[in-house]
């Protein structure tokens, strides 16, 4: 049998719970194996970037998955210079493990993004695409996607990075320990 490998890719500056809520309902309503949350190295259509440092996106990750027995942190993209283009990676990954089918996690904002993505024709055969709904925007798109229904999130890492620079709260929005790590690291203040 194959494994069933979930992959959410992100820029995770920072992570925020729903992050986690979509990996967790994806593992657990397609019957997943495990989800590899995937940082990339430069988002390939972000223009604006906070001045946030890999390294500490990574940290941030990995403490916000610390407790979950089937998540883990894949550093791949972390380790290609230039844009992370998913096709590349997927291509990589699938050289290294061929018994695996592939599952990557999208929020409805990259669903909509998808005609875009570099190489997506050939994307399409490397990986199934998972569209989660997400506020503002519709999982309408010519790909052929598999859909899975999560609690609407009106959190982003924008949010969250918004509410710091104004000393806003962020309890709840994030794991305890993401929040400990922005503080002492002096994340988002300017
Ligand atoms: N609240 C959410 N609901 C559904 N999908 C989400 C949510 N937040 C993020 N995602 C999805 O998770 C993936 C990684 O998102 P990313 O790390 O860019 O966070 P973000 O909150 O969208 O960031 P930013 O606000 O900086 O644009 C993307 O596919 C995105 O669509
Ligand atoms: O390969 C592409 O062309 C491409 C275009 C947009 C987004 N992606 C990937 O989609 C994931 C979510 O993107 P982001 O920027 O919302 O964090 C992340 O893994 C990106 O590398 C990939």
């Amino acid at each position: 049998m194959k494994r069933k490998i979930g992959i959410l890719g992100g820029t995770f500056d920072p992570p925020h719970m729903g992050h986690l809520i979509i990996a967790n309902e994806v593992l657990n309503q397609l019957e997943l194996d495990e989800v590899r949350l995937m940082p990339n190295r430069e988002p390939p259509h972000k223009e604006k970037r906070s001045g946030t440092t890999a390294q500490d996106r990574l940290a941030m990750l990995r403490l916000a998955i610390e407790d979950h027995p089937l998540f883990s942190v894949d550093t791949i993209e972390l380790h290609r210079e230039g844009p992370s283009y998913t096709y590349h990676t997927m291509k990589a990954i699938r050289e290294q493990e061929t018994n695996a089918e592939y599952y990557f996690i999208i929020g409805a904002d990259m669903v909509e993004f998808l005609p875009r993505w570099y190489n997506i024709d050939k994307l399409l055969e490397l990986v199934q695409f998972v569209g989660t709904n997400r506020p503002d925007y519709t999982l309408e798109t010519p790909y052929p996607i598999l859909n899975v229904k999560v609690p609407m999130i009106e959190i982003s890492s924008s949010m969250i990075r918004n509410r710091v620079r104004n000393g806003d709260s962020i309890r709840y929005l994030t794991p305890e320990r993401v929040i400990r790590y922005i503080e002492e690291h002096h994340l988002y203040e300017t």
